[in-house]
């Protein structure tokens, strides 16, 4: 069976989310001045106690083996984030306890997980997968992958295979100690006998609302966990759970410690987050040119709602001048990986994508996040997706960087999506007016200039 991490609706986001967009507040009287700050490094983040970069304790004081404390500090990481601090040693305790951790996008839960899994394998083992990471895409597979190529480069026998589209040939097998894959490929290659599952000791499922979505990869999901080992280890993360999921969660995670965000502390304070007034959805196209026609931008994603508007903005931006690609799932995988890849290292700039770039990917020069159409879900897209807005947001602002999200809005459904999003996550957006530019390039470049500037100060949260 194919891997349903690429549909055709391109939906990344969880379609029984439960958000609860009551409370009416017009948008403009969220209108404020962004407020971020340059002189602020990411030592004195980690110094800061309520901040999720925050932590009290040092990666040493957390007994991990000494070939992985290695690996942390050949990455620079000074302290552990939050999220590392506490989940760290309940993923590590005897016996080894389930867990569903949630924090915000960009705050270290791959290391979180990856840390956790260097540390339970066995590499006197080296044929014998031990753990399991499944994630929604085949481009955050091999994201997680590189991670723990990174963390665990002082490892011995590290070895780690991919469970994705085109990995693994028909009569090859799995035999490397960790293996990172896709729920649909991973399943296939257990019932092919070509993955013997009977020694893995830990299950990590990154994005895990998404990934445990009944509507969606969350059948795959069960069907891989009914075939694994009883005993194993489940250790889920996200940024997001929404409450029905989370329900689900704790029953595939059952027992399982848990840390979660309040609704208050969903949105990362970094990512300045704006909406564009578009007259009409006519008028977006020609909007979004003169923003990347204004400003020298750096990296930025431009998310779209299916392949076909990813494409022809592609094609006409292109044809107006414009330096874009675009990534999507009716590309062959071999394609994928080759773009976003020219996206990570700079030789393209501008990335215009659907959902399936929704989650996870971490490209610490993005400094803009443009959503072109609005995160909906549901029959009819019925619904505004706050959860994928959440998710698509944090592709900038990652790990104390500061971004900006520029929402188009162009019709009072649009409007009234955005409102109800900006409700559930309690926050205030920024205005922007296609009537005035001087203005909006005021407000757009003084967050991308610290963005730039950040990455001057702070070599860690440098690329
Ligand atoms: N303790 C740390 N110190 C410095 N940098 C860190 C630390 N932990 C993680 N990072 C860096 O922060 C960035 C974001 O981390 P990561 O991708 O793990 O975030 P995440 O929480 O998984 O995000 P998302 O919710 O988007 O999946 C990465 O570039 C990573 O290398």
């Amino acid at each position: 069976m194919a891997d349903q991490a690429a549909p055709a609706q391109e939906a990344g986001g969880v379609e029984n989310a439960q958000t609860e967009g009551s409370g009416q507040v017009p948008i403009s009287s969220m209108l404020q001045e962004p407020s971020y700050d340059v002189e602020v490094q990411l030592s004195d983040l980690q110094k800061d106690e309520e901040n999720p970069l925050g932590s009290a304790r040092t990666f040493q004081e957390l007994g991990l083996p000494n070939e992985v404390l290695q690996g942390l500090v050949a990455m620079q990481f000074q302290k552990p984030s939050k999220v590392q601090e506490r989940a760290l040693p309940l993923m590590l305790s005897d016996p080894p306890r389930n867990m569903i951790a949630q924090s915000q996008s960009g705050t270290g839960k791959t290391a979180a997980f990856v840390t956790t899994v260097l540390s339970r394998v066995d590499f006197t083992k080296p044929t014998q997968p031990q753990a399991l990471l499944l994630a929604p895409s085949r481009e955050l597979a091999r994201q997680i992958e590189s991670v723990i190529g990174q963390i665990g480069q002082f490892v011995n026998n590290l070895g780690v295979a991919t469970a994705i589209p085109g990995a693994i040939p028909r009569d090859g097998r799995v035999d490397k100690p960790i293996v990172v894959g896709t729920p649909g490929t991973t399943m296939d290659l257990i019932r092919r006998r070509q993955f013997d599952v009977s020694g893995l000791r830990v299950l990590v499922i990154d994005e895990a609302d998404n990934m445990l979505d009944q509507q969606g990869l969350g059948d795959q999901c069960s069907r891989v966990k009914k075939m694994l080992p009883e005993t194993i280890q489940i250790l889920l993360f996200s940024a997001t759970f929404p409450e029905k999921v989370l329900k689900y969660a704790t029953v595939f995670a059952p027992s399982a410690n848990m840390i979660k965000l309040k609704v208050q502390e969903l949105t990362v304070k970094g990512i300045s987050q704006m909406y564009m007034d578009c007259p009409g959805e006519a008028d977006k196209y020609e909007i979004l040119c003169k923003l990347y026609g204004l400003m020298n931008i750096g990296s930025s994603i431009i998310f779209v709602k299916t392949r076909e508007s990813a494409n022809r903005i592609q094609e006409s931006m292109t044809r107006d001048g414009h330096k874009v690609s675009v990534l999507h799932g009716a590309y062959e995988g071999s394609e994928r990986d080759a773009l976003l890849d020219d996206f990570r290292t700079g030789k393209s700039k501008v990335l215009i994508t659907t959902n399936v770039l929704a989650r996870g990917i971490d490209v610490s020069t993005v400094s803009m996040v443009i959503n072109y159409d609005i995160p909906m879900k549901g029959m009819g897209d019925a619904m505004h997706d706050t959860e994928t807005y959440l998710h698509r947001i944090g592709r900038t602002g990652r790990f104390g960087r500061v971004g900006v999200s520029i929402t188009f809005i162009s019709d009072k459904k649009s409007f009234l999506a955005l409102q109800a999003i900006a409700n559930d996550l309690q926050v205030d957006l920024v205005s922007l007016s296609p009537e005035d530019w001087d203005e909006t390039e005021k407000r757009v470049q003084r967050v991308i200039k610290s963005s730039r500037a950040q990455a001057n100060f702070n070599p860690s949260a440098a690329p």
